[in-house]
């Protein structure tokens, strides 16, 4: 049976802010008050902490969470590599070793809904630098799910922070700090770690799909505004935290009970396995700054030029992931929101460029200003790769009609949301994302600036004509 709307939003609670330090309990008093972990912690629960950065890291950077729970994480039998779904996964030999590094431009049809996978199964990497062992990189998937995944199946990453975009299919994310309703034109992040299980909040049967974005290396953070103030981009009360809620399903002790748990892991890009014989949902109470999160695109406060010229897309950035290097992102997350350009005497979309970032995009839903949509276009569900240096630009009947256009204000992509990934590093893209998938546009480059115009002409005074 379909799950109304007010159903669905009544089971989710939220604490609102960005990296803030969050408490809740779902039981009163299973928070130990002035110290973590007394000798009994209330309620009979085991104190864990769950730690996102080392112990010595810098207080501003320091990233934590005290979970009380009814059995530590530990508790469960050894992980056993998991056979098959490392293929689906796209990480079956050595992915990060056997990439395609790839000069050209990019581009993919939608790609598949898969009815039989669940999120684990139906999650594919497409394109990733780096190394999650040395954690230093990043890695771009999509995926595909046609199901939820079971009851008592969890899993994790040990190998970053994952930032999901859903396209199509909300999703019902239950972690171990609480549950999170992702929608289309929402994003959430999943820190390292942290156990979750995605589930297809519709109820109706129909499939989700979407991309994600795992992060090796550091976290992410909101950029920094400058001279735009202290508001402004995505605002930081805008961001939602779960409150502590939990399962009580387990026996006497970690050995007995009655079901059987399957936790799988994302360990240095492949997949481990265990079944443990009670849930991990079972943390009562939490505190601490290291927790998921939810943002609604529609609330980004989008800024722009209102003179002349088209500015960097970095005015865009919801989530920055910083390298070492001031400015330089390990993965900015971007979007491009519906927005007024009124720009006068000024080429609209985006410039033709290269860029020594990659540029990885998607689109949630309509269209993208410099490029055309429909068959072979760029449209919602596909994505397009621009490489470091790779040349592009809008296609050339986007360049035409905005060199021709009259230059009144206008509202641009309108009921749209396209959204970048943006990384210093230069990607490889996977033997899944490049042949597997079958989605790769064939003619990508020849149709969209095979048929760009010469509008020069050597005479003075003709340049602007
Ligand atoms: O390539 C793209 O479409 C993304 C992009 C948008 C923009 O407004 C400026 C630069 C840029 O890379
Ligand atoms: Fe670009």
């Amino acid at each position: 049976m379909p799950v109304t709307k007010f159903e669905l939003e009544e089971k989710y609670q939220y604490q609102n802010g960005f990296d803030s330090y969050f408490e809740s309990e779902a039981v009163p008093g299973a928070l130990p008050v002035g110290q973590n972990s007394p000798q009994k912690p209330p309620l009979g629960l085991y104190a864990e902490k769950l730690s996102g950065t080392a112990f010595t890291a810098p207080r501003h950077e320091n990233k934590q969470t005290w979970l009380y729970r009814i059995l530590p994480a530990c508790s469960h039998p050894p992980f056993a590599p998991a056979p098959a779904p490392n293929e689906s996964l796209g990480l079956g030999g050595e992915p990060f070793r056997n990439m395609h590094y790839i000069p050209n431009q990019l581009r993919w049809d939608p790609f598949d809904h898969d009815p039989e996978a669940d999120f684990v199964s139906g999650l594919h990497l497409v394109a990733g630098a780096g190394d999650p062992a040395l954690k230093q990189g990043c890695a771009m998937y999509v995926y595909a799910a046609g199901r939820s995944m079971d009851d008592r199946a969890a899993f994790y990453s040990a190998d970053g922070d994952l930032l999901l975009v859903p396209q199509e299919g909300a999703l019902d994310i239950r972690t171990e700090l609480g549950r999170l309703l992702v929608r289309p034109m929402e994003i959430c992040v999943i820190p390292r770690g942290v156990r979750y299980q995605v589930r297809l909040a519709a109820g109706d049967g129909s499939p989700a799909r979407g991309y994600a974005l795992e992060l090796f290396q550091g976290r992410f953070v909101l950029p920094e505004l400058g001279p735009i103030g202290s508001n402004g981009l995505a605002n930081a009360r805008d961001f939602q935290a779960p409150v502590a809620s939990f399962d009580e399903d387990c026996g006497a002790t970690a050995s007995d009970g009655p079901h059987e748990f399957v936790v799988t892991a994302k360990f240095n890009n492949a997949l481990y396995r265990t079944a443990q014989r009670h849930t991990p949902f079972d943390v009562v109470a939490w505190h601490g700054n290291y927790y998921p999160y939810k943002y609604d695109l529609g609330r980004f406060n989008t800024v722009g030029s209102i003179s002349f010229d088209h500015p960097d897309p970095s005015i865009f950035t919801v989530l920055s992931a910083p390298s070492e290097r001031a400015g330089t992102s390990v993965a900015d997350f971007v979007v491009f929101p519906p927005r007024w350009l009124v720009g006068e005497d000024t080429f609209r979309p985006p410039w033709y460029h290269r860029n020594t970032m990659s540029e990885f995009m998607g689109l949630i839903r309509g269209g993208y200003d410099a490029k055309k949509g429909g068959r072979g276009g760029f449209v919602p569900g596909g994505a397009s790769l621009h490489n470091v240096m790779s040349g592009h630009g809008p296609d050339a009947d986007s360049y035409e009609g905005a060199r021709n256009a009259d230059l009144q204000p206008a509202k641009v992509g309108a009921g749209s949301c396209a959204f970048m990934f943006e990384s210093c590093l230069m990607v490889g893209v996977t033997d899944w994302g490049l042949k597997t998938c079958q989605k790769v546009q064939a003619a990508y480059s020849d149709h969209s600036w095979g048929g760009v115009k010469v509008h020069w002409k050597k005479t003075a005074g003709a340049g602007g004509a």
